[in-house]
């Protein structure tokens, strides 16, 4: 059997399985890649929101990332909720020794409001963590609390990603997922851009409440696609074509927002 191309995520893990290392970890097989995990939190958690959140200590994170880098070796990363400033200062020296594309989506808050990174580390993500990565990819709340830009139209995701840029990833992937109906018109936009190129990443909106996990689903699709030797360009393409599958069929789960559909291919 050939060798499938490696992934690896760096993320905390959501009980609920809709998010998180769960979410990344399915994405990861569905696009035909080996998922890996580095483990930095774990948190209790469901389709109502998060009810409890443990760190794991940095000693923990190393350890991880060192027995899967050293001998199964990866093809690109993933990051998500790292919860604290010195995880966000651990991942990023490793990241920073690490010779393959890196996915940084500066997980903030849950889709409930729940807060998966301190506000003390902030500091370390746009100093340290964000220069690290090939794409980030933060949604409008993370680009405010990154930037101080805030997006109330398309027209605004633009100086967005220049705010974003500015500290140092390739690209910048900034989602407008969470633009309203009317602003939006009825699509799902996103730019990609390295400050030369622009990509406009449009997709029809799924009037679908059942959304938890799309922004990890959506940054861990982007590391598969990379693992698998897409261009950035090319990855976003297929990552935004994925997530919009999985959020057509998202479905269910629980009394609150249920997941989106990682298996929506298999089932045709
Ligand atoms: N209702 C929707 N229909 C179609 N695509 C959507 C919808 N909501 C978000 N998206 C797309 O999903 C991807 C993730 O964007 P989003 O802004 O939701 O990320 P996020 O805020 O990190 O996720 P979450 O809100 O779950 O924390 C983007 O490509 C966005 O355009
Ligand atoms: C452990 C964990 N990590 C990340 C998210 C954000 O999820 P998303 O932005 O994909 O909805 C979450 N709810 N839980």
């Amino acid at each position: 059997m050939p060798t499938p191309p490696r992934a690896l995520t760096v993320a905390g893990s959501d009980s609920g399985g809709g998010a998180g290392i769960q979410a990344d970890l399915k994405t990861m097989l569905a696009l035909g890649t080996h998922g890996m995990s580095v483990l930095t939190a774990v948190t209790a958690q469901n389709s109502l929101g998060v009810q409890g959140a443990w760190e794991l200590p940095a000693e923990a994170v190393r350890a991880q990332f060192r027995s899967v880098v050293d001998d199964i070796g990866v093809q690109a990363v993933k990051t998500g909720m790292l919860s604290s400033a010195a995880l966000v200062e651990t991942v990023a020296a490793l990241l920073a020794d690490l010779d393959v594309p890196v996915v940084i989506d500066p997980v903030g808050v849950s889709k409930h409001g729940d807060p998966l990174l301190a506000e003390s580390a902030l500091d370390a993500v746009r100093t340290k963590l964000l220069p690290t990565a090939t794409v980030a990819t933060p949604n409008l709340d993370e680009v405010a609390q990154l930037t101080g830009v805030h997006v109330r139209e398309e027209a605004d995701l633009r100086r967005a990603a220049a705010a974003v840029l500015d500290h140092g990833p390739r690209w910048a992937l900034v989602k407008g997922g969470h633009l309203t109906a009317d602003t939006a018109a009825g699509e799902a936009v996103d730019l990609l851009t390295d400050g030369r190129e622009e990509h406009w990443l449009r997709a029809p909106r799924h009037d679908n409440r059942h959304t938890h996990g799309t922004g990890c689903t959506l940054a861990s699709a982007i590391a598969a696609q990379l693992a698998k030797g897409d261009t950035v360009p090319q990855a976003a393409a297929a990552a935004k074509e994925y997530v919009t599958g999985a959020i057509a069929a998202g479905f269910r789960l629980g009394a609150g927002i249920g997941p989106v559909d990682h298996g929506w291919r298999l089932r045709g």
